[in-house]
Parts: C-alpha cells; sequence; structure tokens
C-alpha cells in the first residue's frame, strides 16, 4: 500500500515522521509532495527510500491513500489540479475541518474521509478524529483507522461536531499550552522562582494530571475534590478560579466557530471558482 501527502507542513511532516518511527509505513510506501519541493527532498534525506516529488499529480497516480496536509483555501486548487488522476479506489483523506465532505464528495469520484490530527500524534498520544463521507466503504474506514492506530486513538465524530472535538483535542494543547505558561510566567513574576524549573515541574504535573483522567480513571471532579483539602490552600484558589475564569471558554469557542464559519464561506467559494474555471 502506497500513502501519499500532499503538503510537508507542519501537520504532513509530523504524520510522516510519527507513522515512519512506529513503523506504521515505511519510507518506501511514502509519497511526497510540497509547494516548496525542498520540504519533501528535506524528508527523502532524512528518511531513505521515501518519493519526494515535484508535482502533486504524481501523489495522486502513485498513492492508495493521499493524505492532503494542507490549508483550507489551498484545497480548491490542489484538488482541480490531482482530480484528473484519481481513480475511484483511491481514498482522499482532508485533515482540515472548514473543507466539507461535501465539497470533495461533490469535485471527486473516490472514498472519501476527514481524519483531523492532533500535535499529540507525534508522541504517538491523543485522538485522530475520523469522519466519513457517504461514499466510503468499511474496508477503507478499517484499512484507515489501522493505520491511524500505530500513532493516536483513532476516533469517529459526526462532521457537525468536527470543529468542538477538533477544539479540544487538535487546538487543545495550544490552550493548554498558553495556560501553562500564564502560570509559570505568573509563578516567576510573584515569586522570583527559576522560569526552567518551574516549567519541568508544571510539564509533569500536567502529563500527571493527564493520565490520572485517562489511565488514572478519575474524573476531573475527583482531581479537584482530592487535591483541594476542605478549608485549605487548593480550595481557595480554586474559588477564586471559579470566578474569574467565568465564561472564557464559551467565548473561546464561539471564536472558534466565528473563524471555521469564515473559513467554510471562502472554501465553498474557491470550489464554485474552480467549477466555474473548468467549464
Ligand atoms: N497544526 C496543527 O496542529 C493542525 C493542523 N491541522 C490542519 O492541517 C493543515 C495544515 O496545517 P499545517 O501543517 O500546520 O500548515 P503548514 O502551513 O505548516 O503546512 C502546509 C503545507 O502545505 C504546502 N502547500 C501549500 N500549497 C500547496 C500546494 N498547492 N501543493 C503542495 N503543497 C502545498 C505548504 O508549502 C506547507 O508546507 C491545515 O489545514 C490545518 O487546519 C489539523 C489539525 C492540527
Ligand atoms: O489553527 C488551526 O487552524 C488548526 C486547526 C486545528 C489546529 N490547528
Amino acid at each position: 500500500m502506497n500513502i501519499g501527502f500532499i503538503g510537508a507542513g507542519s501537520m504532513g511532516s509530523l504524520l510522516i515522521e510519527a507513522f515512519i518511527i512506529a513503523e506504521a509505513i515505511e519510507p518506501h510506501q511514502i509519497y511526497v509532495s510540497n509547494r516548496t519541493y525542498a520540504k519533501a527532498e528535506a524528508l527523502a534525506y532524512k528518511f531513505p527510500g521515501l518519493h519526494a516529488l515535484e508535482h502533486n499529480t504524481d501523489i495522486a497516480l502513485n498513492s492508495d491513500i493521499i493524505f492532503l496536509c494542507i490549508k483550507p483555501h489551498e484545497f480548491a486548487k490542489v484538488i482541480s489540479e490531482i482530480k484528473p488522476l484519481l481513480r475511484p479506489n483511491q481514498l482522499i483523506v482532508s485533515i482540515t475541518s472548514p473543507v466539507l465532505l461535501s465539497h470533495l464528495e461533490r469535485e471527486l469520484n473516490c472514498h472519501i474521509a476527514k481524519m483531523i490530527p492532533s500535535i499529540t500524534n507525534k508522541m504517538w498520544s491523543g485522538a485522530t478524529l475520523c469522519i466519513y463521507g457517504s461514499r466510503i466503504d468499511q474496508e477503507s474506514q478499517t484499512k484507515l483507522e489501522k493505520l491511524l492506530a500505530y500513532i493516536s486513538e483513532p476516533i469517529r465524530i459526526e462532521e457537525d461536531f468536527t470543529r468542538v472535538v477538533s477544539d479540544i483535542s487538535s487546538c487543545g494543547p495550544a490552550f493548554f499550552s498558553f495556560l501553562l505558561q500564564q502560570f509559570v510566567d505568573a509563578a516567576v513574576e510573584e515569586t522570583g522562582i527559576s522560569r526552567e524549573g518551574a516549567m519541568v515541574i508544571a510539564s509533569n504535573m500536567l502529563l500527571g494530571t493527564g493520565l490520572l483522567l485517562t489511565e488514572g480513571g478519575m474524573t476531573t471532579e475527583d482531581v479537584q475534590k482530592r487535591v483541594a483539602v476542605p478549608g485549605g490552600i487548593t480550595a481557595r484558589a480554586l474559588a477564586m478560579l471559579k470566578t474569574d475564569t467565568t465564561g472564557i471558554f464559551n467565548n473561546l469557542i464561539r471564536t472558534t466557530h466565528a473563524k471555521y464559519y469564515e473559513d467554510v464561506e471562502q472554501v465553498s467559494a474557491q470550489f464554485d471558482k474552480e467549477e466555474v474555471s473548468e467549464q
């Protein structure tokens, strides 16, 4: 089975590296193209046997599964390029939420899926969100999930919830890194503790909390209850946090969704334009 990647930026190259290191795929099974060819070439240099190709059309010709690891506004152009070469038994996987299954199924006559990765997949952890089109068969779904399971927990979701689940799974690492940074910066500012030392402790705390909430079988309420000794220090700080953070995550989710709807609109207009320019 040959796997193609169009786009070798942050996420494309992360997925390629994670799959190779996890021994999910061998380098010789991988075909990569990127607008700046040097990025694909660098991967071929790092992983001997991997095929760096100059044209997206060559990815379409050589791959059974093609991951489209490009930004939403780059899709319409790439799809119009590869469309004439695709075969019905190929599986096309978009890794971005604002490109809808309907956009892809309208244009392409192959199996279509969306798979939203997370930076956590670099460490073979976190989820990959799987959203399937109407034409994809069971065999292709199984094939995709078997591959993703090497580096993540594949989780099937409905397209309507893609944005909010991506907020948690894919944007979440950035949000919680930001909050951790704020926590450490405040510790440095208020007490003069070394930043490096505080960051190591804070990062391990986050990892340990994640383990308690997953393998440890605890809920977020359990963790708070066990840590906040009645009448103690954590309880007082938690009461302050409850007041001071009211509504911030509602606001965050409204913000991501507003941007998402803007992107969907822009992508739809671009697909309509590509269709017109083909006639
Ligand atoms: N960064 C993240 O944590 C996550 C990103 N995503 C999605 O992944 C997609 C890619 O994101 P990143 O890798 O972070 O962006 P990026 O900007 O690092 O990578 C995009 C790559 O696509 C290449 N490219 C652009 N136009 C092209 C074309 N016509 N042909 C071939 N290559 C082309 C660019 O040269 C670049 O290397 C986005 O749509 C994003 O929504 C999804 C989940 C998580
Ligand atoms: O910021 C973005 O647009 C992408 C989507 C999920 C994570 N990063």
